[in-house]
């Protein structure tokens, strides 16, 4: 099936538009999740699971979604999450979504394994932008990658604290999705069913990951898309090392990956000046608790010292407004945004916010609020499953 983006009125339909443009590998390393999935799906139905209780006779006719948003204004309250080796999805993805998110006045997070440069995203998209780093062992490196994006203007630096290992995914497996690729008659038909993709990798040089260039593993190398990051991250990083970086980087510090409350104090004590609560979009520990169940636990040891924002399974307007009811500052999207691209370049990416901000905004309005502030846990009632 074939679904043009004029047709693709919710998230999950830009999902679908995606599976069928990718070849099966390729997709089901964006869509996929560790192990047995188990984390993937319950970020999902944890807001499922949650019910909205709506006020009603409210003037809504004028709806603000607008809001301080970690330090600065945003028409939303959302940032496009860093998502590695979207290139291999659709080539100057990163550009495309970062074009997107200056375009809906929200934060881009350029991530370490992106297919673009610090400088080029910078150059290209010129809105409020993060660098996402990950802790490598190449502490050179690391510190040249977090001065250069200080050079680039980039705002505040992001980083992911939740894989000190790379998590064991299983689809990749399944596909020979990693380093060295195995060519199987299996995959090898799969690649085949999407010539244009294919192609277009054989035909142009691949993409690379400029951030990682050099490392363990061959960046310019399609067959490294999983490998590269996994095999440079070091295990060893502790508070230590994050009150160093702290230290060293004077713009905005945004921790993501924190989900048990135990963690909070210290990371907040040493600087930071926002929680992202996130498992990785259940792609590193399966079983590990969902976004939104956590968020609770973070937001009381936070004590209101810092904004906490959620990723994970972020896909309609109307978990938006759950997060923000349970006490978020905001989210960050990850596959909602990711979909779009991997679907159809800067439209898609488009495609995925416009639809955000309208289920936002519609939700609001059937819940009776006028502005973010009005969204409260008045609005939220649990149902038993
Ligand atoms: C394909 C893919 C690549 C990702 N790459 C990164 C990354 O490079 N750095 C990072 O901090 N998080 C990365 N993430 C995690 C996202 O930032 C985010 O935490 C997650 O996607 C949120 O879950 P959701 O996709 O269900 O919304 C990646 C996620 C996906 C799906």
């Amino acid at each position: 099936m074939t679904l043009r983006l004029d047709d693709c009125y919710s998230i999950e339909r830009l999902r679908l538009a995606a599976r069928a443009r990718l070849p099966r590998p390729i997709f089901d390393f964006f869509d996929g999740g560790a192990e047995d999935e188990i984390t993937l799906r319950e970020n999902v139905d944890a807001f499922q699971r949650l019910r909205l209780s709506p006020r009603v006779l409210r003037d809504v006719s004028q709806v603000d979604m607008a809001a301080p948003f970690v330090g600065a204004p945003a028409a939303l309250p959302c940032a496009i999450g860093p998502t590695g080796a979207v290139g291999f999805g659709w080539r100057g993805g990163d550009v495309a979504l970062a074009r997107a998110a200056a375009q809906a006045g929200i934060p881009y997070a350029l991530s370490t394994s992106a297919t673009a440069s610090i400088e080029e995203i910078a150059d290209q998209a010129p809105g409020r932008l993060w660098f996402q780093a990950y802790i490598l062992q190449d502490k050179a490196r690391l510190t040249d990658l977090i001065s250069r994006a200080a050079v680039a203007g980039y705002e505040a630096l992001v980083i992911t604290v939740d894989l000190p290992v790379g998590g064991k995914r299983e689809r990749d497996l399944a596909h020979g999705l990693g380093f060295p690729m195995k060519l199987t008659p299996r995959n090898v038909c799969q690649f085949a069913r999407r010539p244009a993709w294919s192609l277009d990798m054989l035909l142009r040089r691949p993409p690379v990951m400029p951030s990682l260039a050099g490392l363990a593993g061959r960046t310019a190398d399609r067959r490294a898309m999983k490998s590269v990051a996994g095999r440079n991250y070091d295990p060893a990083f502790d508070l230590d090392d994050l009150a160093r970086l702290r230290d060293g980087w004077k713009g905005r510090l945004i921790v993501k990956g924190v989900v048990n409350g135990l963690d909070v104090d210290a990371i907040v004590g040493l600087g930071a000046d926002a929680l992202v609560v996130s498992n990785h979009g259940g792609r590193q520990l399966d079983t590990g608790i969902a976004s939104l169940a956590a968020l609770p636990e973070v937001l009381a040891a936070a004590r209101g010292r810092v904004p906490v924002l959620l990723d994970g399974g972020v896909r309609r307007g109307s978990d938006i407004f759950k997060a923000l009811a349970l006490g978020a500052a905001g989210v960050l999207t990850g596959r909602a945004t990711l979909y779009g691209v991997l679907a159809g370049g800067h439209p898609g990416a488009c495609k995925a916010l416009q639809i955000l901000r309208d289920e936002l905004q519609r939700t609001m309005q059937l819940c009776g609020a006028r502005r973010l502030a009005d969204i409260n846990d008045d609005m939220l009632r649990t149902v038993s499953p």
